[in-house]
C-alpha cells in the first residue's frame, strides 16, 4: 500500500468522521489521494449497506476484489455480472437486512425499477446506511465524462431523504461542483464540501513539441521546403497520416537514458539487485487515441527490446485482464502499456514511473486523470505530452463529430481548448496551470518539477523549432488535411 502524506491521511480522517456523522459530503481531491477509503471505511464501521454508484466497470471490479481479499462482504451489479451472482445479491437485498456491506452498481442499474424496488425494502428496514457516488463529475453535463443516467440519481434523495450521500471526484470545476450538489439534492445545512488541491508535487510535467513534417526528416537535414512543396501539391498531402516515428525515436532515446542511469548508478543497481528488480523494469503507460496505434507502437517498442503491450477496448476481455495483471506484477515483457483511454480512471499501480501522451488528449480533465496514474507511491515520476498543432486540429475535428448534448459539447470544446493552451504556454509553471484550471487561487510551489521551471528558455526554443507555423496549419486545415481518423478510437 502506498504511503500517503500526513496531510492526506489527516484530511481523509476528517472526511470519514463527517461521513460517519451522517453528513452529506462532497470530496474533490487529487488523483491518488485515497478517496475510496472515505466511503469504504464508514461502510465497514456503520450498520447497514452502502450503495456505491460507479460508472467504470474496471474500477468497481478492482475495488470489489480488494475488499473481498480483505474479507469484506462486497459485490457488484453491472452489465457483466453473471445471472447467478446478480440473483444472489438481489435476494440479499430483498431480505431487508443484507449481509453485503458495499454494493457497487452502475448508474444505469440504479435507475432500473427492479433494482429500486429492492432498495426500498432495505430502506424501509433502516438498513440503507449511505450512498456513495464515485467519479461524481459524470453527473454534470459540464463534466468531461457526462453519463446521462447519472442525472436520474436525484431519485435517491427524493425517495430516501435521510440517507447521507457522499460524492467524490478528482476533476470538478466550480460549475461541475455546483451541478453535482444541485442534481443530487445535497442539503446545504447538513453538508461538508472538501475541495483539496489537485496538485501532485511528485509529478514532473513536460510538453514535447512536434509537427507532421519533421517526422520525415532527421533534425540534422537541411530544412527542405516540404511545406512549400505541399502547397504546390496539396492533394498528395491530404492523404498522409501522421507517422508516429518521431515520437518513437524521441521516446526510445529518453527511456534508454533512464535505463542507462539506473545501470550506471552503482548504489541504485545494487539496490535493484537486492530487491530482485530488473534494470529495465521502468513501469509506464503510453496513451494514444487509436486502437491501431496501440498495437503498432507496442510492436515497434517490442522490436526495440522494450517490454510493451497494447490495451484497448477492442481486445478480448481475457487478454486485457492478463495484460493488466502481468503489468501490475512487473513481469518481464510487460513494462509499458500502450493504451487508449479504455485504460484510465481507477488504475492504481503504485510504481508507475511515467505516463506519456502520444497525442493531445481530448479533455483537460482526461489529461489530469491519465497523468495521475503516475507516481501513486509518492516518488518522482514524469508525465510527457507530445503536442502538435496538426493533432490539435484533428482533435477538434473528432470532437465536432461526437454526438453530444449541447452543454456537454460546449464544455468539451472549452476543456480541449484548455489542453491546447496548456501545451502552447511557455510562460508559466505547469503545476500552476493545472491548479488554475480547477479553480485554485494559490499557485503551488514547484521544485523544478516542470519543463518551464527547469529551463524556460529551452522550452521556448523547443516550441519555436518543434511546431508547425499557424499559417501552414491553417492552409492545410482549409484543404481538409486533418479531417481523417474518426474510427478506431475508444470514446470512453
Ligand atoms: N490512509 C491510507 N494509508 C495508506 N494508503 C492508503 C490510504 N488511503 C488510501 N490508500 C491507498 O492509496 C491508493 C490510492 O487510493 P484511491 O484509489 O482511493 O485514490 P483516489 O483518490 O480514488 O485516486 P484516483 O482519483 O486517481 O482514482 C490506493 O492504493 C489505496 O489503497
Amino acid at each position: 500500500m502506498p504511503a500517503l502524506t500526513k496531510t492526506n491521511s489527516g484530511l481523509q480522517r476528517e472526511v470519514i468522521v463527517d461521513a460517519l456523522d451522517k453528513k452529506d459530503v462532497f470530496v474533490q481531491a487529487a488523483t491518488g489521494f485515497g478517496k475510496s477509503l472515505c466511503f469504504q471505511l464508514p461502510a465497514v464501521i456503520d450498520h447497514g449497506i452502502t450503495i456505491v454508484i460507479c460508472p467504470l466497470l474496471s474500477l468497481m471490479t478492482d475495488q470489489v476484489s480488494a475488499l473481498r481479499a480483505a474479507d469484506i462482504a462486497a459485490g457488484m451489479i453491472n452489465g457483466n455480472t453473471p445471472y447467478e451472482e446478480k440473483t444472489r445479491l438481489l435476494r440479499d437485498l430483498a431480505t431487508g437486512h443484507p449481509h453485503t456491506r458495499l454494493l457497487y452498481v452502475t448508474p444505469e442499474q440504479c435507475v432500473s425499477e427492479h433494482f429500486r424496488k429492492h432498495l426500498r425494502v432495505v430502506y424501509e428496514q433502516k438498513e440503507l446506511a449511505r450512498i456513495a457516488v464515485d467519479e461524481a463529475h459524470c453527473i454534470s453535463e459540464w463534466g468531461h465524462d457526462f453519463r446521462r443516467s447519472f442525472k436520474d440519481l436525484r431519485w435517491l434523495r427524493e425517495n430516501f431523504p435521510e440517507v447521507p450521500i457522499i460524492c467524490l471526484t478528482a476533476t470538478a470545476t466550480a460549475q461541475v461542483r455546483e451541478d453535482i450538489i444541485s442534481i443530487l439534492g445535497l442539503v446545504e445545512a447538513n453538508m461538508k464540501v472538501y475541495t483539496m488541491t489537485t496538485d501532485r508535487k511528485n509529478l514532473h510535467y513536460e510538453v514535447r513539441f512536434k509537427s507532421d513534417e519533421e517526422s520525415h526528416y532527421p533534425s540534422s537535414s537541411p530544412t527542405l521546403p516540404l511545406q512549400n512543396l505541399s502547397m504546390l501539391c496539396p492533394l498528395l498531402f491530404r492523404l498522409r497520416r501522421v507517422p508516429a516515428d518521431r515520437n518513437l525515436v524521441d521516446f526510445l532515446g529518453w527511456l534508454r537514458s533512464v535505463h542507462k542511469r539506473r545501470a550506471e548508478n552503482v548504489e541504485r543497481r545494487r539496490e535493484l539487485e537486492r530487491n530482485g528488480e530488473r534494470i529495465d523494469n521502468v513501469s509506464g503507460i503510453i496513451y494514444t487515441i487509436f486502437r491501431s496505434d496501440c498495437e503498432d507502437i507496442a510492436a515497434k517498442l517490442r522490436s526495440d527490446g522494450i517490454g510493451a503491450r497494447p490495451y484497448h477496448a477492442g481486445l478480448h476481455k481475457d487478454e486485457k485482464e492478463e495484460t493488466l495483471q502481468r503489468w501490475v506484477n512487473n513481469e518481464k515483457g510487460y513494462d509499458v502499456i500502450v493504451a487508449t483511454t479504455a485504460f484510465g480512471m481507477g488504475i492504481d499501480k503504485e510504481d508507475v514511473r511515467f505516463v506519456v501522451h502520444w497525442q493531445l488528449p481530448k479533455s483537460f480533465e482526461g489529461y489530469y486523470q491519465e497523468a495521475g496514474r503516475a507516481g501513486r507511491d509518492g516518488k518522482a515520476s514524469i508525465c510527457i505530452m507530445y503536442y502538435s498543432r496538426e493533432d490539435r486540429d484533428r482533435a477538434y475535428n473528432r470532437l465536432s463529430k461526437d454526438q453530444l448534448d449541447r452543454n456537454n459539447f460546449t464544455a468539451r470544446v472549452k476543456s480541449l481548448q484548455a489542453v491546447v493552451d496548456y501545451c502552447e504556454n511557455t510562460e508559466s509553471c505547469r503545476h500552476g496551470l493545472i491548479c488554475k484550471y480547477f479553480g485554485e487561487e494559490d499557485v503551488p510551489e514547484c521544485d523544478y518539477a516542470c519543463d518551464w521551471h527547469k529551463d524556460s528558455k529551452a522550452l521556448k526554443k523547443a516550441k519555436m523549432n518543434g511546431l508547425a507555423s499557424e499559417e501552414w496549419v491553417s492552409t492545410q486545415r482549409d484543404l481538409g488535411a486533418y479531417n481523417t481518423g474518426y474510427d478506431g478510437y475508444d470514446s470512453t
